[in-house]
């Protein structure tokens, strides 16, 4: 759905990315991840076509948006870092002029309503926007960007700046748009973006240093997978046992009856360390993944950077 394919950009002598490219399936919500200065407003401003690449391109279900930009725009309901609110309307008035400004075909008077229901605006549609809280003005500018239905929301850095029940709302209400749409979303923070995403794209100084699913980032960071254990039985006999599994690259004895085996990524060597143990005698005490937590490989990937 959105694909974006050897982007760079510069500003001046600043290269804000460099070379980066990652796809969001329909469906899919995506979490652009990355420390202060990283590149993702760069890459939402690119992605909506506020701003041009200087080499690569971006398409938005199979339109460019640099070649086509108002078909491509139309797929995209865009909320910005800070969305551009007229502070004097009263909600309703600033979806109406929204819509007309979108040039939205659907009923006006049922589809604005639909959508102050769906994020829950519906009870201050008659509030002067300055007067409302920033939740609910980050909530304004949701239902601004869903006027017209578009299949894809580019939504950056949503959370910033609200309290933490607002927070839950605002992340509870991008899950459930999940369902209907295809969404980026970009965050400094990375239990936010684990707690919301399908996949992380995890980018430091403008360039991509991890892609994957959400519970599959810190084995494909690492390379491989790790798993600590407790085995009884005689040192020799263990390491000679799992060493015989298949996948199985190294078994490190640690203290006690404690051991670690590091095993290629994307095999699962549980069942054979188990059959080897139970043939050679030796009782598993306890068995479980010691990969890396997902804050450490954050930490790991994003050292020296701007944050
Ligand atoms: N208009 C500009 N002129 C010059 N440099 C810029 C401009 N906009 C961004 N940059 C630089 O490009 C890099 C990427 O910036 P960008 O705003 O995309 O990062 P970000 O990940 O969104 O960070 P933040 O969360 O702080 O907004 C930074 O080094 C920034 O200083």
């Amino acid at each position: 759905m959105i694909e974006v394919q050897h982007v760079t950009k510069r500003y001046g002598s600043v290269k804000a990315l460099d070379d980066i490219s990652f796809t969001a399936d329909s469906g899919e919500v995506v979490g652009l991840l990355g420390p202060n200065g990283a590149g993702k407003s760069t890459t939402m401003n690119i992605i909506t076509g506020y701003l041009s690449a200087g080499e690569g391109t971006v398409l938005i279900d199979g339109v460019d948006i640099l070649e086509h930009p108002k078909q491509a725009k139309a797929k995209i309901g865009y909320l910005p870092e800070i969305p551009p609110l007229y502070v004097d309307m009263t909600v309703r008035r600033y979806l109406e002029f929204i819509f007309d400004l979108k040039k939205v075909k659907l009923p006006k008077k049922e589809h604005i309503a639909e959508v102050m229901t769906i994020v829950k605006i519906s009870d201050v549609e008659s509030r002067v926007i300055r007067n409302l809280s920033k939740g609910y003005r980050q909530r304004v500018g949701l239902a601004a960007a869903l006027l017209g239905n578009p299949p894809v929301l580019i939504l950056d850095e949503p959370t910033v700046g609200l309290d933490p029940k607002q927070i839950i709302d605002i992340r509870k209400l991008i899950k459930s748009l999940g369902k209907k749409h295809t969404i980026i979303f970009s965050s400094h923070v990375l239990s936010e973006v684990s707690a919301v995403c399908d996949r992380i794209v995890m980018i430091n100084n403008g360039k991509i240093v991890a892609d994957a699913a959400t519970d599959k980032l810190s084995e494909s960071i690492s390379g491989e997978g790790i798993l600590a254990l407790e085995v009884e039985g005689a040192v020799s006999t263990v390491r000679e046992a799992i060493g015989t599994v298949d996948g199985v690259k190294r078994v490190s004895k640690a203290a006690g009856n404690n051991y670690t085996v590091e095993y290629e990524s994307g095999v699962d060597v549980r069942r054979g360390i188990f059959n080897v143990l139970a043939k050679a005698g030796c009782p598993i005490l306890m068995m479980r993944s010691g990969n890396l937590t997902l804050e450490e490989s954050f930490l790991k990937l994003t050292e020296g950077g701007a944050d």
